[in-house]
């Protein structure tokens, strides 16, 4: 039975529950529901908050989690990932008032407020620089309104929260982070979980390819291989009509209008495009 770590709050929360829900895994009934038992996958997931997932896993308590990658590395835990999800992407970044600072090294003896203090605490470290990090439980970008810091260290998507109380990033990125499923350092690997790779990835492919089918007079296949080459090679198959034959062959999803396009000018016929629901590739 494999015991899995799922974002119960928080930004990953609803992506992560969906890439379960769709590579087969049970979802909950409601959002009170801590624990799923799901005999079907021989997996049981638990619904715990995204900064204790890596410590549960780092513990070695529970077998893989998902968590973001700047939570893992703020928690110290001895845990690693297997896999990045492809959502949940964030930059960890310094953030002051306009014209204040413009790099780390200005935070010499300054106040940073920030929820991550275990990322931000190495990040100093590595950097040479002593500032006194504030620890806060979130909406860290008020801290410096209210005088408690001079600068904060924060996660930023887009940017609107730090863009609504008037404050502009400054330095470089401290670190990128995405949703990405980790397990503990040097663990061996429980039962099941090359079966959840693998439906993760199939998810994460049939997210991002589409189906072509079409048809083309059998002298120009070349041509259109050259267009559709598919995974593995594409599938040609006769049409029941001569010196025609029918392909099919999966193509990103992105830029598969322009391929559709391509195809008809070099004279294929009964051009389709189908989404993928899953795969194992
Ligand atoms: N606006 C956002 N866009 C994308 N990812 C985000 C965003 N905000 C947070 N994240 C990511 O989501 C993960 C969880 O952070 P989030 O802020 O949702 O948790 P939280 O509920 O505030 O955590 P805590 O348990 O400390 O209360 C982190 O890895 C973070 O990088
Ligand atoms: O760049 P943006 O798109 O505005 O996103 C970044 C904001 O999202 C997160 O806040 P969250 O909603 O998790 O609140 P929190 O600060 O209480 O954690 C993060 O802490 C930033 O405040
Ligand atoms: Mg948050």
């Amino acid at each position: 039975m494999i015991r899995l770590a799922v974002p119960n709050k928080g930004a990953l929360t609803e992506a992560a529950q969906t890439i379960l829900r769709e590579a087969g895994y049970r979802p909950r009934k409601d959002s009170k529901e801590l624990v799923v038992v799901d005999p079907d996958n021989s997996c049981e997931l638990f619904f715990l908050r995204p900064r204790d997932i890596a410590v549960y896993v780092g513990e070695g308590t529970l077998d893989v989690g998902i968590t973001g990658l700047d939570m893992l590395a703020d928690s110290g835990a001895p845990a690693e990932e297997i896999m990045p999800l492809g959502f949940g992407a964030s930059t960890f970044r310094f953030a002051a008032r306009a014209g204040t600072f413009t790099s780390v090294k200005d935070l010499q003896g300054m106040r940073v407020a920030t929820s991550y203090a275990g990322l931000l605490g190495k990040h100093l470290a590595d950097m040479g620089v002593e500032a006194r990090v504030i620890k806060l439980d979130g909406a860290v970008e008020t801290a410096i309104h209210l005088g408690v810091a001079d600068a904060v260290a924060d996660v930023v998507e887009t940017g609107t929260t730090l863009r609504n109380v008037g404050l502009e990033v400054f330095g470089d990125p401290i670190a990128h982070s995405q949703a990405a499923l980790i397990k503990q350092v040097g663990a061996k690997e429980a039962n099941g979980v090359q079966q959840l790779i693998r439906r993760l990835q199939g998810v994460l492919v049939a997210r991002d390819y589409v189906m072509i089918d079409y048809d083309i007079r059998a002298e120009r296949i070349d041509e259109a291989i050259a267009i559709t080459p598919g995974m593995e090679g594409p599938t040609v198959s006769p049409l029941h009509r001569e010196g025609w034959v029918a392909v099919r062959a999966m193509v990103p999803r992105k830029g598969h209008q322009q391929i559709m396009d391509q195809l008809w000018e070099i004279g294929a016929k009964a051009v389709l495009a189908t989404a993928i629901f899953a795969c194992r590739v």
